[in-house]
């Protein structure tokens, strides 16, 4: 493989990374070519967003192709036209073979959220002292264990198994499902039904593959799918889309119910615990990385909170 790298105003990268991709280029990629110096310049977009500028004033762009004539005969196209202006070659780099694949999966170890309960890529062998193992590559969709918010939820369903005797023997709804990681972990722990649910297809189709890898039965869908109550209601979002969600997702708690909420940070907690007042009393009950988990238990008709 050869590595065209280029150098280009900001007005120019567009235009080339599209003809570099109609020139066979096999990927094209963009970064600032000012980046770890006193120019370098961030470029941010809210979640879900572009950002409106979606170059650097001076962008190193980088094509890579499979022979070094490919690479030299684009360039050679390149250089003459009008959008080129103001681009310059940097050098055209063989890139050496390695193990791709093994390198990417060297970066994906075996999670533990328990000393019990770990979450494996496929390539691993399931840990010796692993009682309870979740099987999880990492994929288009969020959640693999890496991250904290999502290490928290885990955590809190296993002890909450725990202390019902190692079962959760509850309706479960994962709202904003990802990969489906919170719903099969608690069909694993021993749910009496589960439901996952998210707004992109593409966590819904990685909820389903990963819940049929790990042989659970769990419905998965958009949010619609969602039964009027649960026992149990996990939500790992956002602090803001969380606030928006509040009387939606306290709604879905059966009374007796909890409500697990994370992707908060602790700057966030007053904010979430006001939002969600008129319905539940939201505290943090653990902490990680300077993310919080927010729990809450919803009272039962008759005022007294149930065991469940
Ligand atoms: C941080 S990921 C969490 C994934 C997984 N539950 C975990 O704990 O690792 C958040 C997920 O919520 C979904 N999401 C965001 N806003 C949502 C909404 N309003 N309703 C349902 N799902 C939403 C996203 O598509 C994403 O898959």
């Amino acid at each position: 493989m050869f590595e065209l790298h280029l150098r280009c105003p900001q007005d120019s990268v567009e235009p080339l990374s599209d003809a570099l991709e109609a020139l066979d280029a096999l990927s094209v990629s963009v970064e600032d070519a000012d980046a770890l110096t006193a120019d370098e310049q961030p470029l941010f977009g809210e979640p879900g967003t572009e950002p409106q500028q979606l170059a650097w004033n001076r962008s190193t762009l980088t094509a890579l192709f499979a022979r070094r004539e490919q690479a030299e005969e684009a360039w050679k196209l390149l250089a003459v036209q009008d959008f080129a202006a103001g681009s310059q070659l940097e050098e055209i780099r063989e890139v050496p073979e390695a193990d791709w694949v093994g390198l990417t999966q060297s970066q994906f170890q075996p999670v533990e959220i328990t000393p019990e309960f770990w979450i494996v890529p496929s390539w691993h062998e399931v840990p010796a002292q692993a009682r309870l193992s979740i099987e999880l590559d990492p994929g288009m969709a969020f959640g693999t264990g890496t991250h904290p918010t999502t290490r928290m939820c885990l955590r809190w369903l296993a002890q909450h198994a725990q202390q019902r005797g190692g079962t959760l023997e509850a309706e479960v709804l994962d709202y904003g499902c990802g990969s489906g990681i919170l719903a099969i972990a608690a069909a694993k722990l021993g749910a009496q039904a589960v439901d996952a649910v998210d707004i992109d297809e593409a966590a819904i189709a990685a909820t389903i593959r990963n819940a049929e890898t790990n042989e659970v039965a769990l419905r998965s869908g958009t949010p619609e799918i969602a039964k009027p109550a649960y026992h149990i209601v996990l939500a790992n979002i956002l602090a803001n889309p969380l606030q928006v969600l509040a009387p939606l997702l306290c709604s879905h708690v059966a009374p007796g119910g909890h409500l697990v909420l994370a992707g908060i940070l602790e700057r966030q907690a007053e904010q979430l615990q006001q939002a969600y007042a008129p319905w539940l009393e939201l505290s943090v009950s653990d902490s990680e990385e300077g993310w919080i988990l927010m729990t809450a238990r919803k009272k039962s008709a008759d005022g007294s909170v149930q065991a469940r």
